[in-house]
């Protein structure tokens, strides 16, 4: 499922206007439908109900629901949060609430009657502002939206909640929190952004006269990943295929202290279809992926002082390098002049995609600009404080303005970002960008990111396109963990546990 931005729904309106679908038409068919999904979930007859309607075609849509509500058999009041209405399309639905005698009050002139309408309501409706709201709400718009979040009534936002931004996670202080939103065609990204979702309660999606073929062709700039997209990324298994057909994938990973990082990686990696799982690592590493995935195959790398791989065995590596489909370099890898060397030279004569993870980000950070120099596809899987220290800007920035920093991020230096967390959002390279809806806080647990680290290299070494590994990956890892909270429960479950449900998250092939 895909979100459209406030500029290409209004492309599509002109589009529908070129094809002779009137504005009003489509305002009259998003009023409509919305009645209909607030009387569907509460049925309004006799119930009191108060609409908040701003003076652009979001208000528009507001008169329209008004007159709908009031035909159901609801008692309906406006309030006008500004002037009527001065563009055609809203006005003729003013008029039409007007002529349907639907009672209105002017919030400027009478606050008391908008209080007195206000009393007793079991239904609002939001229709203050839409897909044209940018920036900070204008004061008579802050003290409608204080009246509907402190009334004891059911909120319905039409298409967005008022206050919230369509393109960005940015909504005012005091904007709506609705309990339902009704989205009018697609979703917008404020829609499925974690701090702005949060703010639309339920979302029902109405279908408004638009064609469906005009949105065909549209370059979609966000994503959210469901089941349908996910399993349509994965990679094919053909019934005559052989190990050699599903990648090799060499694991660099692990170190004397960080043993289980690479064990959590394998896991995820051997469960996700790759041929070939090969782990590069010290000695002691080495003896405990074996001990739990006997599958893998290993390159026994030498051990320097602080129980890191020495960089004068990155010769053995070559080899294996030379036979990979792709290279997952990162987890509990430890930083030191060893490691930063040996990452600095898999970068360097890679000739596959590389995903780096955990100690692979941190090293990077240090020097970001390396990436200018790489010339392979790469997946970096930074959680919000490493991707502050890849920015190097603090954590808090990151959770403000994660889509535009990180996208930005990942369109500046040609590769994939995933950045981890709440929601979990992948940037490509190119255009777009791809919303995670699974996974649970169950998984916030130290291990979880060496296995999605693992699954994602395994994706990749199969031939998969960087932003496809990385959002389905995320996505499975994802439902693994939502499996196996919804049996084992979010304070017990394990990172080893969730790629044990990776069992039931992958479709049956
Ligand atoms: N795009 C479409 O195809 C359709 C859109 N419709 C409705 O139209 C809405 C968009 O309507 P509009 O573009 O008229 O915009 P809105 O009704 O969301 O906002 C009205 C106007 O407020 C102004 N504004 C924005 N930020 C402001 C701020 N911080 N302070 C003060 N004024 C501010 C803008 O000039 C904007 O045009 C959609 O959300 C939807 O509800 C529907 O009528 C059906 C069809
Ligand atoms: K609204």
């Amino acid at each position: 499922m895909y979100a459209l931005s406030s500029a290409q729904m209004r492309a599509l309106e002109d589009r529908c206007a070129e094809a002779g679908i009137r504005g009003f038409t489509l305002m009259e068919n998003a009023g409509r439908a919305a009645a209909l999904a607030i009387n569907g979930t509460i049925p309004v007859k006799g119930k009191k109900c108060v609409v908040f309607c701003g003076s652009g075609n979001n208000g528009g849509d507001g008169f329209i629901v008004a007159a709908e509500l009031k035909k159901l058999g609801a008692e309906v009041q406006v309030i006008l949060c500004f002037d009527l209405p001065k563009g055609r399309t809203a006005r003729e639905a003013y008029e039409k609430a007007y002529a349907a005698e639907v009672p209105m009050v002017d919030l400027a002139i009478s606050p008391y009657g908008c209080e007195l309408a206000m009393s007793g309501v079991d239904i609002v409706v939001d229709a203050i502002f839409g897909t044209g709201f940018h920036g900070e709400l204008p004061a008579r718009a802050k003290a409608a939206c204080k009246m509907i979040n402190s009334a004891i009534a059911a909120v319905f936002a039409l298409d967005l909640p008022s206050g919230v931004e369509t393109d960005s996670f940015r909504s005012d202080a005091d904007c709506v929190r609705a309990d339902f939103t009704v989205v009018f065609d697609s979703l917008k990204p404020s829609h499925i952004m974690p701090l702005t979702a949060k703010l639309c309660g339920n979302i029902c999606i109405v279908d408004i006269g638009i064609p469906s073929e005009f949105k065909e062709n549209l370059t979609y700039r966000y994503a959210l990943v469901n089941e349908a997209l996910a399993s349509s990324f994965l990679p094919v298994r053909a019934l005559d295929s052989n190990k050699h057909d599903h990648g090799y994938l060499l694991l660099i990973a692990g170190s004397r202290d960080y043993i289980g990082a690479a064990v959590m990686a394998s896991e995820g990696a051997k469960r996700s279809g790759v041929g070939y799982v090969c782990v590069a690592s010290v000695d002691e590493v080495c003896r405990m992926v074996a001990s739990k995935s006997p599958e893998c195959v290993f390159l026994r790398l030498d051990e320097n002082e602080n129980g890191r791989m020495d960089l004068l065995s990155f010769g053995r590596l070559q080899k294996a390098m030379e036979r990979a489909t792709a290279i997952c370099i990162g987890p509990g890898l430890g930083i030191d002049d060893d490691t930063r060397a040996l990452f600095a030279s898999v970068l360097e004569n890679a000739k596959c995609p590389v995903i780096i993870d955990a100690d692979g980000i941190n090293i990077l950070s240090e020097n970001i600009n390396v990436l200018d120099s790489v010339t392979v596809p790469v997946v970096l899987t930074p959680h919000i404080g490493e991707m502050a220290r890849l920015l190097a800007v603090d954590s808090q920035s990151i959770l403000n303005d994660r889509y535009e920093l990180v996208g930005n991020f990942a369109k500046r230096y040609g590769v994939t970002v995933v950045c981890k967390g709440y929601r979990t959002f992948t940037a490509p390279a190119a255009m777009g960008a791809y919303m995670n809806t699974t996974g649970n806080a169950g998984l916030a647990k130290a291990g979880s990111g060496d296995l999605l680290s693992g699954i994602i290299g395994a994706l990749l070494a199969q031939g998969l396109a960087p932003e496809k590994a990385a959002s389905a990956g995320v996505y499975y890892h994802g439902k693994a963990a939502d499996l196996c909270q919804a049996e084992l429960g979010q304070m017990y479950m394990q990172p080893m546990d969730v790629a044990h449900y990776l069992s039931k998250a992958y479709p049956k092939l």
